[in-house]
């Protein structure tokens, strides 16, 4: 591919500034710190309102966007593949360029994943990218090599760009794949404004005092990754499940991997002075900031991490249970990704729990390997059942 890079990806940004979210009231029901997994702080500290509450509520408002769709002749809510086939994909070269831009950013960056792509529908496989290369960006803002550069002002103005092309005005190729593709398909621009403001939190924020406050960050740089693409991946006409819970499982699945992500990354973040552990947990377990830094796997450090794998797990279980409500050629992808995040998992176990120094991963022949038993899961197993 052509001299895709980091810094090719981030070309500069118009000024002006814009508002971030504000949330209303009114939620119900939780599931996972309810589960008592570790004895979780959320109601503890903030009695009020907690962080999944308040996640809740976007879910909510998500899932109501896609029942409320119009429905036309033929087609049911959950069944928008229809309108966009029958629109057609071919809007143009630019945007067939645009697209395959983005194809090319995500065949870069995130190989088994852009191969995962590849049984989706064309309009959605390029939806997805485009979605891809807009989270890839704004991460990179924070985590990329201009990382040192990037202040509350500049991610001002990546929002400012990103309600821009929700309204049809594109600053360059990638947002106008994005534009499109949020024009297409039921995507609220919420989420998006969410992973600006987690990239907000990372500026001015490196502890968190327990696994609420570290909830709504995992929600921030990443469920929202899971609400983006519901509406895009498209469920199954034949679902009966809530368009709640299928949001619900997404969020999930970027909770679990992002909770994943960072215990795989113990070690290299201690080394850039963070810790995105629940601090009220740590102290619980006899630990504290500096055995992290000090970076020894200890008992207490075992004893820790297993708990923290098995909350990290109980997201994956979630998140399953809503892959079989997605459209169906959209399931191998998600299959796919969820099998190879939580290897991660068992690669820390097999690691001893030292994530300080060694760092978890899959390897080729695993992963290849799980690509037909994604595929099994995605497509095999749900036309046997449908047999019997
Ligand atoms: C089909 C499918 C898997 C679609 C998702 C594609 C997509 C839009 C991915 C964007 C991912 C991205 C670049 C997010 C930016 C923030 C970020 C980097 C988060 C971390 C990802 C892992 O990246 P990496 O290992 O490279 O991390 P480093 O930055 O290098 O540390 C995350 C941990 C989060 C990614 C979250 C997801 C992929 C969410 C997936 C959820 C769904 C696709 C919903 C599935 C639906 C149901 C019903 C289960
Ligand atoms: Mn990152």
């Amino acid at each position: 591919m052509s001299g895709v890079n980091a810094n090719s990806l981030l070309s500069p940004m118009p000024r002006i500034s814009s508002s971030s979210s504000s949330r209303s009231n009114g939620c119900k029901k939780l599931s996972l710190f309810s589960c008592g997994v570790l004895a979780s702080s959320a109601a503890v500290a903030n009695p009020s309102r907690s962080s999944e509450e308040r996640v809740y509520e976007v879910v909510l408002k998500q899932a109501a966007l896609v029942r409320e769709l119009p429905k036309r002749d033929g087609e049911t809510a959950l069944d928008w593949d229809k309108t966009i086939q029958n629109e057609g994909i071919s809007d143009g070269n630019l945007l067939d360029e645009a697209y395959s831009r983005c194809g090319e950013v995500c065949a870069e960056y995130a190989k088994t994943f852009y191969l995962g792509t590849q049984l989706m529908t064309p309009e959605r496989r390029r939806a997805v990218w485009a979605i891809y290369v807009w989270c890839r960006r704004t991460d990179e803002l924070v985590d990329g090599p201009n990382a040192s550069h990037i202040t509350p002002k500049a991610l001002e103005r990546w929002e400012k760009r990103l309600t821009d092309l929700f309204e049809g005005r594109a600053y360059d190729m990638y947002d106008a794949a994005l534009s499109d593709t949020v024009s297409k398909y039921p995507v609220d621009i919420q989420p998006f404004k969410d992973m600006i403001e987690g990239m907000r939190l990372d500026l001015r924020k490196s502890r968190y005092e327990n696994f609420d406050e570290l909830y709504l960050y995992c929600y921030y740089v990443a469920g929202t990754v899971g609400l983006m693409s519901v509406p895009v991946m498209g469920l199954a006409p034949e679902s009966k499940a809530s368009v709640e819970s299928v949001y619900n499982a997404a969020l999930a699945l970027g909770l679990a991997n992002q909770l994943t992500n960072i215990l795989r990354d113990v070690g290299e973040d201690a080394r850039r002075g963070r810790v995105y552990l629940p601090q009220d947990e740590l102290a619980q377990a006899g630990l504290c900031d500096d055995d992290i830094f000090r970076g020894k796997v200890t008992e207490k450090w075992r004893s820790f991490m297993k708990g923290q794998i098995k909350r990290a797990r109980m997201f994956f279980d979630e998140a399953e249970k809503g892959i079989g409500e997605l459209n169906e050629a959209s399931r191998w992808p998600v299959w796919a990704s969820l099998m190879l995040y939580k290897q991660i998992l068992d690669s820390i176990e097999a690691n001893d729990y030292d994530n300080f120094t060694k760092r978890a991963y899959v390897g080729k022949a695993k992963k290849l390997l799980s690509l037909p038993i994604a595929f099994g899961k995605a497509v095999v197993a749900p036309q046997i059942s449908k047999m019997w």
